[in-house]
């Protein structure tokens, strides 16, 4: 599967890309197609790869797929599990973190947007956090869901009865943007634009949080 050669090469508005994917490959082989071909997709549109940094499972089939199309491959990984009995063989370079909060950090700080491929608990957690962080305004980086196979069909009419209850905003409901294949979803992303007037502009949050989320100053007022 990952001897495919696209030979397309688009230009994007994004530099990197953080991808939160399951540590496992799933049982369908879909999945494992799903996660080559998003780092196809990021090679075709010269689009760089930040990661949680394993080798296994999906997490090891999209960064050794955007690591032999060339680009460039940013794995974080909180010193717990550094040794490589733990990540495995990894691919590009590593950056070691102190814990789980600084990688989530770190990863949104280096990314231009996210992307969420099938996954368990952490590719949950991960693509949670950022959505939550999007709703408040930490950031304004677009969120893409892969929806692979109808992976995420429950979750995506979970959250529509969460609407539907009033627990989120109708004007929350668009943070996520969903796909089922990775070009389809890399061009939604690529046009996504974030809310003007939402929520997060009557917020204001710390300096320090900011920085750490976007790498540098916010246009959102800021308190210390
Ligand atoms: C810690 C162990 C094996 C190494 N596994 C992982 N290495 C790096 N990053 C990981 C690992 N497991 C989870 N992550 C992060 O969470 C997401 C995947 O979690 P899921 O529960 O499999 O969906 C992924 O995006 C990573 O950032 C030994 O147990």
């Amino acid at each position: 599967m990952e001897d495919q050669v696209h030979k397309r090469s688009t230009s994007s508005r994004f530099r990197r890309v953080c991808v939160f994917c399951g540590s496992s490959t799933g049982k369908k082989p879909s999945y494992q197609l799903a996660a080559i071909q998003l780092g196809h997709e990021l090679v075709e549109r010269n689009i760089d790869l930040v990661y949680g940094g394993g080798s296994v499972g999906l997490m090891g089939l999209v960064s050794r797929a955007v690591y032999s199309g060339g680009r460039h491959v940013l794995g974080v990984v909180p010193r717990t599990i550094m040794p490589r009995e733990i990540i495995g063989e990894t691919v590009g370079e590593i950056k070691s973190v102190s814990g789980m909060h600084q990688r989530k950090a770190e990863m949104a700080k280096q990314a231009d947007a996210f992307i969420a491929l099938p996954g368990g608990y952490g590719t949950l957690e991960e693509l949670l956090e950022v959505i939550t962080w999007a709703q408040l305004g930490i950031h304004d980086k677009p969120v893409g869901l892969l929806n692979v196979d109808g992976y995420y069909n429950s979750l995506l009419s979970f959250i529509d009865k969460a609407v539907d209850e009033g627990f989120i905003m109708p004007s929350a409901r668009h943070i996520i943007v969903s796909a089922q294949t990775a070009h389809e979803l890399l061009s939604k992303l690529e046009e996504y634009e974030a809310m003007e007037d939402g929520a997060e502009q009557k917020l204001s949050w710390g300096m320090d949080q900011l920085q750490q989320i976007n790498g540098h100053s916010s246009n959102l007022e800021i308190s210390r």
